[in-house]
């Protein structure tokens, strides 16, 4: 039985709405992906639900994508999350094309506890959506922390997204949503 003569159905009509994407070991990255979240719907942003990567599908089926990770695995060189990022950075993701694509990273972590290493696999998901095609957005200054190595700090002063420190400055995370979604917005990723 074929359907034939009839046009292909799309699978989905999220073409022109923003995807976020997340993952979590004790709920952290949760709370800050929440207040991006909020942040959209109150600027108006077309965005999807806040979904965990372990559970989502047709990632490459929105327009742009607002992806975050906490960071655990100190001080090995990948597979830094310690969540679903892990293998779906390295098993999904390079069969996804993403050329075209705006991409905004946001990370999790400890500054002081872990200054060495501060969002470190905020720079693995940076590093890996740009191998994939996509166009990276969002990176903001490092002014406000207070960590001494991040592999988030792609550029000199400047994180590759929106860090965020639930241990050390969680009062401070929904305020940093907030002007990070404004940023994204004249950046014109919606
Ligand atoms: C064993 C362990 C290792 C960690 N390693 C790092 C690290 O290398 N860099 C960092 O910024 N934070 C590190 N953290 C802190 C967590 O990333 C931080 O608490 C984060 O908010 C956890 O997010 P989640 O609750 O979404 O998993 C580590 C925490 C623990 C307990």
């Amino acid at each position: 039985w074929h359907m034939v003569g009839r046009p292909a159905m799309r699978p989905r009509t999220s073409l022109d709405a923003t995807g976020v994407f997340y993952s979590t070991m004790t709920g952290n990255t949760e709370t800050c992906g929440n207040h991006i979240v909020e942040a959209l719907k109150g600027a108006g942003v077309d965005a999807s639900d806040l979904t965990d990567i372990g559970d989502a599908d047709s990632v490459d089926s929105f327009d742009s994508l607002i992806v975050g990770a906490p960071t655990w695995h100190t001080g090995a060189d990948s597979e830094r999350s310690g969540t679903a990022w892990d293998e779906w950075l390295y098993d999904t993701l390079p069969s996804l094309d993403l050329s075209g694509k705006k991409v905004a990273v946001f990370g999790c972590g400890d500054q002081e506890g872990y200054a060495d290493n501060y969002c470190d696999a905020a720079g693995e998901l940076f590093d890996q959506f740009k191998a994939a095609g996509a166009t990276l957005v969002g990176m903001t200054s490092t002014d406000g922390y207070n960590h001494v190595e991040s592999k988030a700090e792609v550029e000199s002063g400047k994180f590759c997204g929106q860090m965020f420190d639930e241990d050390n400055q969680y009062d401070e995370s929904e305020g940093r949503a907030k002007a990070w979604v404004e940023q994204l917005k004249g950046e014109g990723m919606f």
